[in-house]
């Protein structure tokens, strides 16, 4: 994912105002789709009520709480109307304190189009030409440079967020083909003038949940491609070891029905060709990380559906403060920006996942060492002869392995339970959903390092068994001779030591790519 090149040509189109936007769209977007904002006149019409009926109470009343006052626990100080207009700036400039890395360009799109998907619901108060700016922005790649640091996730993520209001006016910096430059050089160069926002731009832009929100449609996606993957490398590992495909069997799986468990021993199933069952078996039991495959990937893939709709619920929601109904008129103060649901989301597939470089690792485990692994050589080198005591295979890899794994399972402690009062305790319980989403990533991406690698030793093992013929290369079934055939062509038979390190990282790549073939 951090590797998608959005200036690729992308032809897709996602539409946005007036429907409901899948996290595989937000993925779309952030991969270099464009956005097409509803464009019709009784939209457009239904968006500018909002904004005018915050127009009014300020000129029939002069003020709107947490719009015309100050914000947060400042809510008390009251804001002459003279200075009014200032606060949105003031707002955004006073949160420009973020640290850290810098989100990536799709994580950056993947932000932009989730605000502009909860603001085009029409519910915070803000004008279509606000909107409309989004889009081009989107459109042109112009997108902010986000520091990662500095959201509790409950106020919203309003510090990341201030720096999408920020390029809006023609402050900060953007990142425009590729390069890191000041927003105000960029806009000018695109012939766009800055925005001035209006009393609740500022905060309507800051105050919601779409940093974490963006982050999270871009980890279930690789979440669910991983879960796949793991299913192949897990039919891989138990061909390498001569395995036992009982354990996969239909009629055992009937019997424990989690769909999503199910599914994965299905794949698995078919990867092996296992369709008989055994009136009894004299084949041993495999250890658990092969034979309770199904039980350990099951869980992310049961999980997913309910994580799904966590986090399309929040990106479909007016997550915003106060929520403004132009049509009803009404101000209505709340804590939608609180960001629970995506907290739990995260926390909750981050452990599943970092479940998963577990498994791979205990099978990598196995596979190395001639104690468990059937009779293969070592570290699955495929050195002979005299050159053997000189050459280690996987070795370092699985050393690697393990270092990768363990970060990992350190980062499954739940982010949502460091909740710490802020703001002078106007924010005093807080979701930490931000910190959850970006852990998860990074699980995410150490597991899929564990993931290459396996491929790359379960790839070397069949081709160790194919070599010794103990393994026929024809009774494997298309799919899985599919995976060997790709992995194959990038990897040459690991027999005389080499730096491994290229073929990994552009093995995770395809990974991130989702170019390998995996199970369906
Ligand atoms: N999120 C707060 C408003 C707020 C904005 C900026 C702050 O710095 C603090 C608080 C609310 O809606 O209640």
């Amino acid at each position: 994912m951090n590797n998608a090149n959005p200036s690729t040509p992308n032809e897709e189109i996602v539409h946005v105002g007036r429907r409901i936007l899948s996290l595989e769209q937000v993925v779309a977007i952030a991969e270099g789709a464009s956005v097409s904002l509803c464009k019709e006149a009784d939209y457009r019409e239904y968006i500018q009520k909002g904004a005018r009926f915050i127009d009014s109470l300020l000129h029939e009343e002069g003020v709107v709480y947490g719009v015309t006052t100050g914000y947060g626990d400042s809510c008390t100080v009251n804001v002459g109307l003279d200075l009014v207009h200032e606060l949105p700036l003031h707002l955004s400039r006073f949160h420009g304190c973020g640290m850290g890395e810098i989100l990536s360009v799709p994580q950056a799109r993947a932000v932009m189009a989730c605000r502009l998907n909860s603001l085009a619901i029409g519910k915070s108060g803000v004008s279509y030409e606000l909107l409309e700016r989004i889009e081009t922005l989107l459109n042109l790649n112009v997108v902010p440079a986000i520091p990662e640091e500095g959201s509790v996730g409950a106020s919203g993520d309003l510090t990341p967020l201030s720096y999408l209001a920020a390029i809006l006016v023609g402050e900060r910096d953007v990142i425009y083909q590729g390069q890191r430059r000041p927003a105000i050089e960029v806009l000018q160069q695109l012939d766009l003038a800055p925005l001035k926002l209006r009393p609740k731009e500022g905060l309507a832009l800051m105050n919601g949940t779409a940093v974490m929100t963006a982050l999270a449609c871009l980890a279930y996606h690789r979440a669910d491609y991983l879960c796949r993957l793991a299913s192949r490398i897990t039919a891989m590992a138990s061909l390498t070891l001569k395995g036992n495909s009982n354990h996969f069997d239909e009629l055992l799986f009937a019997v424990k029905p989690h769909p999503g468990q199910n599914q994965v021993a299905s794949w698995i199933r078919e990867d092996l060709n296992h369709h008989e069952h055994p009136r009894n078996s004299d084949r041993l039991q495999d250890r658990y990380s092969i034979r309770c495959a199904p039980h350990i990937i099951g869980v992310l893939a049961d999980a997913q559906p309910f994580l799904r709709q966590f986090i399309e619920t929040e990106l479909n929601s007016a997550n915003d403060n106060p929520i403004v109904d132009g049509e009803g008129e009404h101000i209505l103060h709340g804590g939608h920006f609180y960001g629970g649901h995506i907290a739990f989301a995260m926390d909750a597939m981050k452990n599943a996942v970092a479940n998963i470089a577990d498994l791979l690792d205990r099978q990598m485990a196995l596979v190395m060492d001639t104690k468990f692994n059937n009779g293969l050589p070592a570290n699955l080198s495929a050195a002979r002869g005299e050159r053997r005591p000189i050459n280690h295979g996987f070795k370092a890899v699985q050393i690697g392995v393990s270092a990768w794994t363990a970060e990992a399972l350190k980062l499954t402690m739940p982010a949502s339970v460091f909740s710490r009062s802020t703001e002078c305790h106007n924010q005093d319980k807080v979701s930490m959903g931000t910190i959850a989403a970006r852990d998860c990533l990074r699980v995410l991406q150490l597991t899929e390092q564990v993931g290459a690698a396996s491929l790359l030793a379960m790839t070397q093992g069949i081709r160790l068994r194919i070599i010794a013929g103990e393994l026929q290369q024809d009774s494997l079934t298309a799919s899985v001779a599919q995976t060997l055939h790709q992995v194959s062509a990038d990897c040459d038979l690991l027999t005389e030591d080499r730096p491994l390190e290229a073929l990994l990282r552009n093995t995770v790549a395809k990974i991130q790519q989702r170019q390998w073939e995996v199970c369906r």
